[in-house]
């Protein structure tokens, strides 16, 4: 089952000179993958997020979560639908500073006026999943920038949405965080079926995506499937990257 579908998807910025950030974009995304979008800086990709997200409106073309085109329901319907289907993890955590680790995990199911029973028992499991349950009673300052990102993930997916959509999510983190973070996408997507869509500018966090999408200068350049070896994909996706060109820092 298609989970994302993108049709032909423009985005232009409109200002003393207009920009066309996002050019004809189609891609699915099935049920159950994980996938990556790489691209140079101001290729478009957080535009792409924006309007996957609703955060910002596509200027043409359609963005359809579950055969819904999101950008056709009413204001009260998207924001239901998207509390119920969409997840959220970016590069800084987006923790609230004055709730402890509980708190700031149990906001989406808070929002949706979840019984506290059944609040318990999906905290309890998504904090024993994720390795949080003796910080739960923390604050975020008190915990470290992996903690966080797990924190931020287990928020993102306590209401179990359809699709998580990850900004950059390993983006500020040392290499062993980023690797206990990328187990913690691989297991909630292998364990427990979560799609996700997964910017990332690191080729090694990319490689353990079963599919990338690269995009340059606001089009699709290139897409690839992983065979069986991670480390042959990873090359696969450097010369990628060497093909689209940008700054070396870009990734
Ligand atoms: N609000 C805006 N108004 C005008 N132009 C914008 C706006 N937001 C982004 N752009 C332009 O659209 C293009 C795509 O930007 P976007 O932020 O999507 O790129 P990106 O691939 O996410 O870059 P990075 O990797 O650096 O975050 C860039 O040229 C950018 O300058």
């Amino acid at each position: 089952m298609n989970e994302l579908e993108l049709k032909k998807v423009c985005k232009i910025y409109e200002g003393t000179v207009s920009y066309q950030a996002l050019d004809d974009i189609d891609f699915t995304v099935k049920s159950g993958e994980f996938v990556g979008v790489m691209g140079p800086s101001g290729s478009g990709k957080s535009t792409l997020l924006n309007v996957i997200s609703t955060n910002d409106f596509p200027t043409s073309g359609q963005v359809l979560l579950l055969n819904q085109d999101l950008h056709r329901l009413s204001e009260d319907s998207l924001a239901q639908f998207r509390r119920s289907n969409l997840g959220f993890v970016f590069q800084d955590f987006n923790l609230m500073d004055s709730l402890t680790i509980r708190e700031n995990i149990l906001l989406p199911l808070a929002l949706e006026g979840t019984r506290f029973s059944a609040m318990k028992q999906a905290l309890q499991e998504i904090a024993m999943q994720l390795r949080l349950t003796e910080i739960l009673e923390r604050f975020p300052f008190e915990i470290s920038g992996g903690q966080a990102q797990r924190v931020a993930i287990a928020r993102a997916i306590i209401h179990r949405p359809s699709l998580l959509l990850a900004d950059e999510p390993t983006g500020n983190l040392d290499s062993r965080s980023s690797h206990d973070v990328l187990s913690v996408l691989e297991q909630m997507n292998q364990d427990f079926g979560v799609t996700i869509l997964m910017v990332t500018h690191d080729p090694i966090v990319a490689s353990h995506c079963h599919r990338v999408i690269f995009i340059k200068d606001g089009r699709i350049y290139n897409e690839m499937y992983r065979g069986e070896k991670q480390q042959d994909f990873y090359h696969e996706i450097l010369n990628v990257l060497s093909l689209l060109g940008g700054a070396r820092y870009d990734f």
